[in-house]
């Protein structure tokens, strides 16, 4: 198990880290949410053991890991780090990039081994392509399986998927989490993809100028955002008072996602004039206008510029 402990971490005067927490059990995936500048890479780094830690510890299976000033090689045998400046040699093939963390020793076994990996990135066709012809998402599927060469217990992905097109993103996302997950190795992935964060991991750190915001399962982490700075990871989102969907005196405001507002036959207080129609395949995403605030709400046909409605909220789920 990996147990993180930073008390707060500083590259200069201004401190970026502070009071951040967690453990990580084997197979499991955490994701760290933050907007950017937030600290997600610099916190990877320090787990990696590229940063020293001069406030708080890690430490891995009873072992305290002694970061940089202490190790001859800055990082931990153990881990792999796919930074988002990979770090792969331009001017040999895919292949030779693979082949070079393998052992060398078993030229059968490692051949396998290099096409077991270009499977999982879905990189076949480019085995003996000079890294230099790639591109940037191609480069990047290279970096993914050569961390994976050699087997890691501890895989550190720093927006792993920023340079992959949305067509062959989400087929990628469930190969490599899956292969991490049958391989028992755990993960932790820096990012902004909400649904990344959503649909594979175990647990979702968000971050808010370097300090834990919150921290569950995705679906706790889903149903009990309450500001718009959290929500805002999930699209676009509403803050209402409470008031105008159940009977209190609270001046409390609430999250509401525009999927859980519905027109409703009935007058509500909640009336609102459409200003925009966007449309986003399953739906039609609404951009209307109460007293002067933009409110968001989703529509299975696109509504009239300038028509009322009366808006009633659904049970969020
Ligand atoms: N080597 C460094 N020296 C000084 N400041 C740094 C250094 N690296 C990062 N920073 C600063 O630390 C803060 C956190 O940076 P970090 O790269 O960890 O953020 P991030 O959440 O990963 O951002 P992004 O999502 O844009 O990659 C930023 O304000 C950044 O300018």
């Amino acid at each position: 198990m990996l147990k993180v402990e930073i008390n707060s971490f500083a590259y200069s005067e201004k401190t970026i880290l502070k009071n951040v927490s967690f453990t990580l059990k084997p197979g499991e995936h955490l994701s760290i949410l933050g907007e950017s500048g937030c600290g997600k890479s610099t916190l990877l780094h320090l787990v990696y053991g590229l940063l020293h830690l001069e406030n708080g510890s890690i430490f891995y299976k009873e072992k305290k890991l002694l970061g940089p000033t202490k190790t001859l090689i800055p990082g931990e045998p153990f881990m792999k780090l796919v930074a988002q400046e990979f770090n792969i040699m331009p001017f040999t093939t895919v292949a030779e990039n693979l082949g070079s963390h393998l052992s060398g020793l078993e030229e059968e076994k490692d051949k396998k081994r290099i096409d077991e990996l270009l499977e999982v990135v879905e990189m076949e066709a480019f085995k003996n392509t000079l890294v230099k012809n790639l591109s940037g998402g191609q480069k990047q599927r290279v970096a993914l399986a050569k961390a994976l060469a050699n087997e890691p217990e501890i895989l550190l992905l720093d927006e792993p998927f920023s340079s992959i097109d949305v067509f062959r993103k989400n087929k990628l996302q469930r190969k490599i989490f899956n292969y991490l997950k049958k391989n028992n190795i755990s993960c932790i992935t820096a990012t902004h993809d909400s649904e990344e964060a959503l649909a594979y991991s175990d647990q979702i750190l968000m971050l808010k100028n370097g300090a834990e915001e919150l921290f569950g399962t995705p679906e706790f982490i889903y149903k009990i955002v309450a500001t718009e700075y959290q929500a805002g990871f999930f699209g676009e989102a509403n803050l209402l008072p409470k008031s105008f969907f159940s009977s209190t005196n609270s001046s409390e405001e609430i999250i509401v996602f525009p999927h859980q507002l519905k027109i409703s036959e009935e007058k509500t207080s909640l009336e609102v004039t459409v200003n925009k129609s966007y449309f986003k395949g399953s739906h039609y995403l609404m951009e209307a206008d109460y007293k002067g605030k933009t409110i968001f709400f989703n529509s299975s046909f696109p509504l009239k510029k300038d028509e009322l409605y009366y808006l009633k909220i659904l049970e969020r789920d």
